[in-house]
């Protein structure tokens, strides 16, 4: 048996949901086109015949803006330190820039064994692609951790079986860390809240997807139903009224759209009630930041 944690590291969105999700075969960690979509780390859990692999999806590492930024980078230095594998991500597209340099020696240092992957080969030309694999070469000249550059397309599932056999041929031997019908380590609430976020990055724009968070308050199986009643923080009150939208038609939109795909999580039907609550710069009071999205656990 072959076992170990693998962390998903690289910049915001250069595709770390959705290589981690093609992987599983299912959504288990959210998606969207924008960036730092991930702010809590979520384990997935991939089990094979003789492998079970534990992804470790990393926030995005980014200079800090705010406080909630620092602590952004925090989880994501955090992250990497009891790994076994990494699992570096860049974009050909957008090109190997500073901040995936600044990742590249963070990695480079951390002397884990690491893959490096080069995503979206789909959407990207030759001579993109061949710049960023020069580029991310130089960042590693002389690493002894580095195994292999392995160019993957997570969208379309190109290469994804090389890069699975690469995973398990450098997984170190070990014991089975979850129990196999397993596929996150998070509870149901959080699976849940996360889905909700995730219709609000889609259907918001500008400050409103990072100013908000979602806690779930109540899941109760009721005869027919799953009745769950989540809450909407958001920090001012002119935010909140985009999130209910005229005649409560954006609130009802991301209801209807998180519904199903929580129904989907569930396997049954679904009442979900939505409430907005203004919370002024719930962001910057650490308490808050603690107790409701539970970072707690990534910060020890
Ligand atoms: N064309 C193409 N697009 C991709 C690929 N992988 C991811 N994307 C797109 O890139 C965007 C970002 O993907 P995510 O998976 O959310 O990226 P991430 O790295 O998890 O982003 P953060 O949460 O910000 O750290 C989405 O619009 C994806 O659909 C790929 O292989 N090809």
């Amino acid at each position: 048996m072959k076992s170990g944690f693998v962390a998903v590291a690289g910049k915001p969105n250069v595709g770390k949901s959705t290589l981690i999700n093609a992987l599983m075969k299912k959504k288990v960690v959210i998606v969207s086109d924008k960036p730092q979509t991930t702010r809590n780390r979520v384990n997935c859990i991939l089990n094979t015949e003789n492998a079970q692999i534990v992804l470790v999806d990393t926030p995005g590492i980014h200079k800090p803006l705010h406080k909630f930024g620092e602590y952004m980078v925090k989880i994501a230095v955090n992250a990497l330190k009891s790994q076994d594998m990494v699992l570096f991500l860049v974009d050909p597209i957008d090109q190997v820039r500073e901040s995936d340099i600044n990742i590249a020696k963070i990695i480079k240092e951390s002397n884990i064994p690491t893959i490096l992957v080069i995503n979206k080969i789909d959407a990207a030309t030759p001579e993109q692609v061949q710049e960023a694999e020069t580029r991310i070469k130089e960042a590693f000249e002389n690493a002894k951790n580095l195994i292999e550059i392995i160019k993957i397309s997570a969208l379309t599932g190109e290469n994804l079986e090389v890069l699975m056999d690469k995973i398990i041929e450098n997984l170190p031997e070990g014991p089975q860390y979850y129990p196999e019908d397993m596929a996150t380590d998070r509870p149901l609430a959080f699976m849940i809240s996360e889905l909700i976020r995730e219709k609000i990055f889609h259907l918001t724009s500008e400050e409103i997807p990072h100013s908000t968070a979602v806690v779930v308050e109540e899941i109760t199986d009721k005869e027919d139903l799953v009745y769950i009643r989540a809450e909407i923080y958001v920090e001012r009150k002119s935010q909140k009224g985009i999130i209910i939208g005229q005649n409560g038609r954006m609130i009802k939109k991301i209801g209807m759209l998180a519904r199903k795909d929580i129904e989907a999580l569930l396997d049954d039907k679904v009442y979900l009630d939505l409430y907005v609550k203004v919370k002024e710069k719930w962001r910057k009071k650490d308490s808050i930041i603690l107790n409701t999205i539970g970072l707690k656990d990534d910060l020890e």
